[in-house]
């Protein structure tokens, strides 16, 4: 019998020889035992899981529950998760409008899309197909767009082919995407999370110091109900809460000029109220959204101007100032 594993294998056999090789590293070779990899793996520093003397108090607590050590990203000075805990809300392209904005604020911003299993980040970008090279010290550098560094799982897999990973190996691999692309001086990264709250979420929140998230809903209760277990989760994990976008909220009839509620109507606005968050504000439903990110220039870079990219403008503003920046 033929096992899943080679035919899944057959797509990673067509990558090309650097990329298949990068992949395999942190897939499948094995690891000498060091104290990074064992940190990185979630373990202790020493055999017996004691931490050393002289270590800080609150990471001698965070190892003796065998979490790992909280890290940042080499030359980046931010890190702001854009979350939500329903599929489909819109999170990947608040969080791509948001870089692009802060980007075009003078602000050195970069996107990392931590969605292994559908990446958003190179269709919306207009990157698909091309891959990211590997720096003399086997870091990925990330690839260019509208002024944005980005990098994604999608630039290392197949266009159309599935992930079929196991926990382990999503963990391997997002360390990498963390910890292992050669970034440029950054001000500010974005991390567009894949839905929900799960491994990925878990692994990120654990493993990086995180400056908040934001979290994206559509005003429907049902979209809020997974907002609020979204805010619970974050709040559990001690990751600041930024703020919350309503993102698909008036529809505005392009023929009649007439307002819709499609999804209801401040539904974001009174969950934040009874939750204590900040509303970061309001991205209307609007066709020319959709259409931008399906070719590749989103709304901020393909009509600056405009009433819907002014809204995410003046999100990206309340954010900015809400890491300090
Ligand atoms: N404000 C908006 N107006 C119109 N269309 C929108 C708006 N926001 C998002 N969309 C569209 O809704 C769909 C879902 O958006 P997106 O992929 O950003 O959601 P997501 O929450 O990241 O999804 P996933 O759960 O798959 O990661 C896309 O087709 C996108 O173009």
């Amino acid at each position: 019998m033929v096992a899943p594993l080679s035919q899944s294998a057959v797509p990673f056999l067509r990558l090309p020889s650097p990329i298949r090789a990068y992949i395999f590293r942190f897939c499948f070779a094995p690891r000498s035992f060091s104290t990074s990899t064992c940190r990185a793996a979630g373990g202790h520093e020493n055999p017996l899981g004691l931490p050393r003397s002289g270590t800080p108090p609150n990471l001698a607590a965070r190892m003796k529950r065998g979490l790992p050590e909280k890290r940042p990203i080499p030359n980046v000075s931010r890190v702001v998760a854009v979350s939500s805990a329903k599929g489909g809300v819109g999170k990947s392209t608040i969080a791509i409008n948001l870089a692009l904005a802060a980007a075009r604020q003078g602000i050195a911003t970069g996107i990392l899309d931590t969605d292994i299993y559908g990446p958003s980040i190179p269709t919306l970008l207009n990157l698909e197909g091309l891959e990211p090279e590997l720096d003399p010290n086997n870091r990925l550098v990330p690839l260019t767009a509208y002024g944005l560094k980005a990098m994604s799982m999608g630039f290392l897999v197949p266009q159309d082919s599935p992930v079929a990973w196991r926990g382990l190996m999503v963990q391997k691999a997002m360390n990498q995407l963390l910890f292992e692309v050669s970034w440029p001086k950054l001000n500010l990264l974005i991390l567009d999370l894949p839905p929900g709250t799960g491994d990925v979420q878990l692994t990120i929140s654990q493993s990086l110091e995180l400056s908040g998230a934001v979290i994206v809903s559509t005003p429907q209760d049902l979209a809020l109900r997974d907002a609020t277990r979204g805010i619970d989760f974050f709040k559990k994990v001690s990751v600041p809460i930024l703020g919350m976008v309503q993102n698909m909220s008036t529809f505005t009839c392009t023929n009649c000029g007439h307002n819709h509620d499609i999804f209801g109507l401040d539904g974001a606005k009174r969950k934040c109220e009874s939750m204590g968050v900040k509303l970061l504000g309001d991205i209307p439903l609007h066709p020319d959204i959709c259409a931008d990110a399906d070719r590749g220039k989103p709304t901020v870079v393909a009509n600056p101007d405009g009433p819907q990219a002014q809204a995410f403008t003046q999100v990206a503003r309340e954010l900015i100032t809400s890491v300090g920046l």
